[in-house]
């Protein structure tokens, strides 16, 4: 994808990951540490890693107003795994913990319990002619959905990847399944006028 540009959230977890897959596929790449990185981005990536560790980081640093204005202004947004928590409504029985409540989702944080903590499945994902390798490593489960929110995968019966707008969360990994049509699932939503 030439002339686009898309962020990728780089205070902490697996953002070099998703910045291999967006060059693989011809997008330019910036990593975003402050609130000016964002200026002229058409989307954003909100890696996996730790959700309370990157939503205080967000905040010591001003980005967790800067994303939501981002969104506001017509940004695209895609959280993956802790991302997928810090962009949902709700964090079940977490109510103190930051989240920017973009996503009109419920979730509950390290529900796949410990002797699945990581997993690999073939999920189908909607509009894709074949199943996806995803990667679950202590995902999140979404446990409820708002009427605004389609679901785009599920696994075992539950959502595990979503959109609402220009809004994408998936609970699973893309960047570590070495297949990049999520990635390029995202360049779509974020140059769609
Ligand atoms: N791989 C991940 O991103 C795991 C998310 C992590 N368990 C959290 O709650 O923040």
């Amino acid at each position: 994808m030439k002339g686009v540009t898309v962020g990728v959230l780089a205070l902490q977890g697996a953002f070099r990951e998703h910045r291999r897959a967006f060059e693989r596929l011809g997008a330019a790449v910036r990593e975003v540490r402050l609130p000016e990185h964002l200026t002229g981005l058409c989307g954003l990536v909100i890696p996996g890693g730790e959700s309370t560790t990157m939503a205080k980081l967000m905040r010591t640093y001003g980005l967790d107003e800067a994303i939501v204005d981002f969104h506001a202004r017509g940004g695209a947004i895609w959280g993956t795994c802790a991302g997928a928590i810090v962009v949902a409504r709700e964090i079940e029985g977490r109510p103190e913990q930051l989240r920017l409540g973009l996503l009109d989702v419920k979730v509950a944080r390290n529900a796949y319990g410990r002797q699945v903590a990581s997993f690999e499945a073939e999920v189908p994902i909607a509009g894709m002619a074949r199943p996806f390798p995803a990667v679950f490593i202590r995902a999140p489960r979404i446990t409820g959905v708002g009427e605004g929110v389609e679901v785009l995968a599920e696994y075992a019966g539950d959502p595990v990847m979503a959109a609402q707008g220009r809004v994408l969360a998936s609970v699973f990994h893309p960047e570590l399944s070495g297949d990049d049509r999520v990635h390029a699932r995202f360049l779509e939503l974020a140059t769609s006028p």
